[in-house]
């Protein structure tokens, strides 16, 4: 089971839950105050504007007690994905290196964008080619990645929407990866006019809990 996890201002959790779903996943919208650890086999942080981007975006959800489970999981082993929101609160907790902070030029943008991957050994990108370019939705305020230390960056932006240092768009620490884009809203062909390869990112991940 992937719990899908939601605090107050999370809005796309049933977008993972319908990605999750297409790929043959079983996923579960779980509240942060019943999250519980060693309880999944994967955990996702949906995107959204949990506690209303107070503070910073991500910085009241990543001083919760679900964080502080989600790291533990984190460091058994279990794949953690943060998407866009989530991705602030896995680095304003610190499982990730960097920071988030406004986007440059300032605003918040939504619209369809090129990524290339440009690493395809973590849980999430083992089916992509290293180089592949997929198209996948952005929609932040606060996107602008700015590194620390020498970061493994997973995803580029082809073309660079926010001011991101080395035009990161995702980066991981050992099973835990992060990311601005959207894979979630870029999986079904009905609804999207720029294919569907967010898919391979949840295929990734059914075939790394298989082995
Ligand atoms: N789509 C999202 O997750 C939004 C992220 C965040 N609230 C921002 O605007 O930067």
């Amino acid at each position: 089971m992937i719990a899908v996890l939601k605090f107050p201002g999370t809005n796309g959790d049933y977008d993972v839950l319908r990605a999750l779903e297409l790929a043959g996943l079983r996923g579960e919208i779980v509240w942060y105050k019943d999250y519980r650890p060693g309880a999944y086999d994967a955990v996702v942080l949906a995107g959204g504007f949990s506690y209303g981007d107070r503070l910073r975006a991500g910085a009241v959800a990543a001083a919760t007690k679900a964080v502080e489970h989600v790291r533990e999981d984190a460091e058994r082993g279990v794949p953690v994905l943060g998407i866009c929101n989530g991705f602030q609160i896995l680095v304003e907790a610190g499982l990730l290196p960097g920071a988030l902070i406004p986007n440059d030029p300032p605003g918040f943008i939504s619209r369809w964008i090129p990524i290339r991957v440009v690493d395809n050994e973590t849980p999430f990108t083992l089916l992509y080619q290293r180089g592949e370019v997929v198209y996948t939705p952005v929609a932040h305020a606060e996107g602008r990645y700015i590194p620390e230390g020498s970061p493994r960056a997973v995803f580029k932006y082809v073309e660079n929407p926010n001011g991101s240092v080395d035009d990161i768009a995702g980066v991981a620490r050992g099973n835990v990866l992060g990311l601005m884009p959207h894979p979630e809203r870029a999986v079904d062909p009905h609804i999207s006019r720029n294919g569907v390869g967010g898919l391979k990112l949840w295929l990734s991940l059914k075939e790394w809990l298989r082995r």
